[in-house]
């Protein structure tokens, strides 16, 4: 939607990449794990519908963890994950499609692929329960016909924006997940205002996750009363400065935020 200016390094290198991608061979249509579904589950269970993130570095992590992806998938369900997203980009966050087949193959709830789609081809490279779509790279009518695309094949799309504009543009096109995200892809600073100023702005019936700079059971609360249905987490889990942290109680305590008392 908005012109790729403007954007931290990193990101327009992923974004490079992205474009010079072409999809699988075959055509991907996959049997969804619904993450609606999902989430009411854990709302009825009383845990903070948490999407824990297998995340092995980034540009902005303070290290990278080295553990197989599959075990920190497991041990994020043990901890009460609603769901699980993977990034599969490997040269800025040490990710891999295969990676994401693994895990989807080992755990039983939705996995999201967290990668940088762009075009139709590349919805048939692997098999996910969800996939993300960002505004800010997609023209509108691309956006409608990858949404489209995707549901066709049986994804659920995850529409991912940053301000109110790009909230309207999604809503336009008939997202019916939304995900705001709090990291900015100019200075990749996170403002956790960012989710409480889009989120007044979308209809109740919307799944909306608030997406990045969660890293507290008060930042859990903070976003659950600013209206998030469910929250995107990767640094809090991962905890890359520490390689030995235990990613099943970092995501059991901010899944009990609410059922807990801790800061
Ligand atoms: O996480 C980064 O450093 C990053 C840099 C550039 C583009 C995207 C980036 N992150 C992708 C994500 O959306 C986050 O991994 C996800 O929302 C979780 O965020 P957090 O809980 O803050 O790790």
């Amino acid at each position: 939607m908005n012109p790729d200016t403007d954007l931290a390094p990193a990101v327009e290198s992923i974004l490079e990449a992205a474009r010079e991608r072409t999809g699988g061979d075959e055509v991907v249509d996959v049997d969804a794990r619904s993450l609606p579904d999902a989430i009411a589950q854990a709302e009825a269970d009383d845990r903070v519908p948490v999407i824990a993130e297998v995340k092995p570095t980034s540009p902005t992590s303070d290290g990278t963890r080295d553990d197989d992806p599959v075990e920190l998938a497991e041990a994020m369900v043990a901890g009460g994950a609603t769901a699980i997203s993977v990034l599969t980009e490997p040269s800025h966050f040490g990710g891999s499609p295969e990676a994401l087949t693994r895990i989807r193959e080992a755990v039983d709830v939705p996995v999201l692929r967290k990668d940088f789609v762009l075009r139709e081809k590349q919805l048939d490279t692997v098999e996910a329960d969800l996939l993300l779509l960002i505004v800010r790279f997609l023209e509108t009518d691309a956006l409608e016909e990858l949404i489209g695309a995707a549901r066709e094949r049986g994804f659920q799309p995850l529409v991912e924006v940053h301000d109110r504009s790009e909230l309207e543009a999604a809503l336009e096109v008939g997202a019916d997940i939304i995900g705001v995200n709090n990291r900015d892809l100019a200075r990749l600073e996170v403002d956790l205002e960012t989710f409480e100023s889009v989120a007044p702005h979308a209809p109740d019936e919307v799944t909306l996750i608030a997406e990045s700079g969660v890293s507290s059971p008060a930042d859990v609360r903070r976003m659950r009363e600013a209206g998030a249905d469910a929250l995107l987490v990767g640094s809090a889990i991962m905890d890359h400065g520490a390689a030995d942290s235990d990613v099943t109680e970092n995501t059991r305590r901010l899944v009990s935020a609410e059922t807990e008392d801790e800061t």
